[in-house]
């Protein structure tokens, strides 16, 4: 089956805080979204990359490509103002119904190869993947008049990109006007009544955010060999 991969990053990286947005900031001496677009192309070297980035970031994009001699092929389309119209400006761009579309944050650059291949394979066969891992910490849930309650950690996990979908049912998902509650994929699928398989993430598969998670990322490129 024809897979895409639809690297989201149309974001402006508001709590990173750097002068650029953080999906351009350096790690391992490139690009975070290098790194992105290189994991999927040698996770899956016939997959179709999409680009999503800001309009007004094409040119310094275009310039970043010939800075850092960056030949991996990919089509670029141009963001919206909130994830969820990002995603959907990237699946109007793809003209076919047929196929897999990996949908992954610019800014998870330490996404497993495994992860990807897998979130293909069981989307495949099930209609829809999404990457999640389990907690570490105990949590408890905060009620408005300043209580807090217990939760059984067993019973929750962590979301994380990819999330993998057959075309035409993610297509059909988007076609609907935005909801708070679309934080992700999975939500915009599951508004259509279907459900979500849940398949294990990596857990240094991070969202890159804030100014401290730049070193850490850091390091995780010097162990995963970026
Ligand atoms: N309008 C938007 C907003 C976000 N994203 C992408 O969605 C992913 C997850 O979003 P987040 O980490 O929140 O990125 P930002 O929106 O850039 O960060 P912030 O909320 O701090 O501004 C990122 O790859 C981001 O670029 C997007 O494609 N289009
Ligand atoms: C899609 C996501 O990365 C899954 O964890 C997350 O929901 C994005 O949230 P953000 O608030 O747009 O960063």
């Amino acid at each position: 089956m024809k897979k895409f991969a639809l690297i989201v990053a149309g974001g402006s990286g508001k709590r990173m805080g750097a002068p650029i947005s953080k999906q351009y900031l350096p790690v391992a001496g490139k690009p975070i979204l290098m790194h992105t677009l290189e994991r999927f192309r040698d996770a899956v070297p016939d997959v179709e990359l999409i680009l999503v980035i800001p309009p007004a970031d094409f040119d310094f994009w275009e310039s970043l490509i010939l800075d850092y001699k960056f030949t991996i092929p990919h089509r670029l389309v141009g963001g919206g103002k909130s994830r969820f119209q990002s995603v959907k400006n990237g699946l109007d761009a793809i003209n076919s119904e047929v196929g897999l579309v990996a949908i992954h944050d610019g800014v998870r650059p330490f996404v497993r190869h495994e992860v990807i291949r897998e979130s293909f394979e069981v989307a495949e066969k099930t209609g829809s993947a999404i990457a999640v891992v389990p907690l570490k910490d105990s949590i408890r849930r905060l009620s408005d008049d300043g209580k807090s309650f217990f939760q059984e950690r067993q019973y929750f996990r962590l979301v994380q990109t990819p999330q993998t979908f057959h075309l035409a049912k993610i297509k059909k998902a988007f076609q609907v006007p935005e909801l708070v509650h679309f934080t992700d994929d999975a939500t915009v699928y599951e508004h259509q009544g279907w459900q979500v398989t849940l398949i294990s993430g990596n857990a240094e598969n991070i969202k890159i955010t804030t100014p401290e998670d730049m070193d850490f990322a850091e390091y995780l490129a010097s162990k995963t060999g970026h």
